[in-house]
């Protein structure tokens, strides 16, 4: 049976709690005091977004400055509340963070001989990026104490995977304790190790522990996103020999030390895209300042064949419904580069006003469509079939518990009251209600400010008519 850290039956009230009181929390750290919206719909979305560096990476580069020994400048940082959650890790790992101006973080580990392990338990259930802190503690004080995971709950998200990459590292497990505590006596050894399947986060953790483990490590079977090269880059700035072979391998050559780096963020591709379908589903023109093409072309052709309209430019991407009917599609959700899972929930909310039926195949996750139940209360026509459907063909080998959803469109959606239930469904309740006729409330607001920055303004600014409460 698969490690898990919070997903077993009988802690994940705490969890739900945990990403809860957090959630509200943390949003209200980067200034949103609200916890529901009241959206009356019916109008298109126009004008322009900005989208700054990715939540995907900029978290994950947080927790690489603790592998330096020297401070990091990260730039483009967005100001959204994951960003906050992780900033009190570093900062009870001993990593003192500073913002001289806005969008950038200094990093400076100096302290990290003196975290503070105790003032950890406080943030458990807030995130999944404690986890990824693994191997930079180990390689600084040799022991890390690690809290129960948050993050989206879409799906039992185990933690198999890295624990026995940890261990093939020469780490040794403890989980008496409430989270995990990992120590390494003989500091960590570099390993041939085979992910069953691209993790992205276990491809961060091997990173993040071969950089400075003893030796070459070669990592079959690696996730390959935008947001794992990108953390890849940062890591050669700090020193690290890394390179890649065919067929998702990656090579790891251990050095004994690492400094600091200085980088921008790669932009959030996630939130471009959930712009995008809110102006598919609005009848909207949206110009996502910050999006670039290379990391969206599987996206930028789903959206085609849909029927929406884009024109890259040099400094961002507008994204509008043209007029005319929409059209069905068929969608997989794949590791890269594939249609990415966090792009399936905006998108479905555009699918209800194809014409015909659409299907969305979700392979990453076995949980990530329940959010459609309060689309289906909005009017949508919307089946989600549990074990997946036979018919869609595959790159990867099918895996229990998938999900299909059959979408027959076009649908009026018509106005509700819902509940954010996790990041992205979150924001598909925001583009539902934005395009339903009548009065809606989107509550749970929180989770939403774990991913998207200053969503409100963005809103405003695209002319939404809405009230906070
Ligand atoms: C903070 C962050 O970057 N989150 C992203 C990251 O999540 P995250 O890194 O958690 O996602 P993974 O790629 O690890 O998970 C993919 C699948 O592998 C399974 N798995 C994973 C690890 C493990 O030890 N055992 C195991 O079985 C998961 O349950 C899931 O079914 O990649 C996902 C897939 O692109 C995105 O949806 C998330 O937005
Ligand atoms: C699933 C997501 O995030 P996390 O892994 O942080 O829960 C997401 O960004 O859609």
């Amino acid at each position: 049976m698969a490690e898990t850290l919070v997903v077993d039956d009988g802690v994940n009230d705490r969890a739900e709690a945990g990403l809860a009181k957090d959630a509200a929390k943390a949003a209200e750290r980067v200034g949103l005091k609200a916890d529901s919206i009241v959206i009356r719909g019916g109008k298109p979305l126009v004008g322009r977004v900005d989208v700054r560096g990715a939540k995907n990476l900029a978290t994950k580069a947080m927790v690489a400055a603790l592998l330096g020994k020297t401070p990091s400048i990260l730039q483009d940082v967005p100001q959204i509340s994951e960003i906050s959650i992780v900033t009190k890790m570093l900062e009870a790992y001993g990593v003192a963070v500073t913002s001289p101006e806005d969008g950038v973080l200094v990093l400076d580990p100096k302290n990290v001989e003196r975290a503070h392990f105790a003032q950890i338990d406080a943030l458990a259930g807030s995130s999944r990026i404690p986890i990824l802190f693994c191997g930079p503690l180990l390689h600084a004080l040799g022991e890390a104490l690690i809290p129960d995971l948050g993050g989206c709950r879409i799906g039992d998200r185990p933690i198999d995977f890295h624990l026995d990459a940890l261990r093939a590292f020469g780490a040794i497990v403890d989980k008496s304790y409430e989270g995990i505590r990992i120590t390494a006596p003989n500091g960590l050894t570099g390993a041939n190790i085979e992910l069953p399947y691209p993790s992205v986060g276990a491809t961060e953790q091997v990173l993040l522990a071969a950089v400075r483990a003893k030796g070459v490590t070669e990592l079959k079977n690696a996730a390959i996103e935008p947001e794992i090269m990108d953390l890849i880059a940062i890591l050669q700035k700090m020193g690290a020999i890394i390179w890649m072979e065919p067929n998702r391998t990656i090579f790891i050559e251990g050095v004994e030390t690492l400094h600091g780096y200085s980088h921008r963020a790669i932009f959030d591709r996630n939130e471009a895209a959930s712009w995008a379908s809110a102006a598919l589903a609005t009848h909207g023109d949206i110009f996502v300042a910050g999006a670039k093409q290379q990391e969206l072309m599987t996206f930028l052709n789903v959206f085609r064949k849909v029927g929406g309209a884009f024109d890259v430019r040099e400094d961002g991407i507008r994204f509008w419904h043209p007029g005319g009917p929409l059209k069905p599609v068929q969608v997989e959700t794949d590791v890269h580069p594939g249609f990415m899972t966090d792009w399936q929930q905006p998108l479905i909310v555009a699918l209800t006003q194809a014409e015909g039926i659409s299907v969305v195949h979700e392979t990453v996750y076995e949980n990530r469509l329940g959010f459609t139940e309060a689309l289906v209360e909005m009017g949508a026509d919307i089946v989600v079939h549990t074990d997946g459907l036979e018919s869609v063909t595959r790159r990867v080998p099918r895996r229990k518990l998938e999900q299909a959803a059959v979408i027959t469109g076009p649908t009026k959606l018509h106005a509700a009251d819902v509940r954010v239930p996790d990041l992205r469904g979150g924001f598909s309740y925001l583009i539902a209600a934005l395009a339903a006729e009548g009065t809606s409330t989107v509550s749970n607001l929180g989770l939403i400010s774990r991913g998207y920055e200053h969503f409100v303004d963005k809103l405003t600014a695209l002319g939404a008519d809405f009230d906070l409460v």
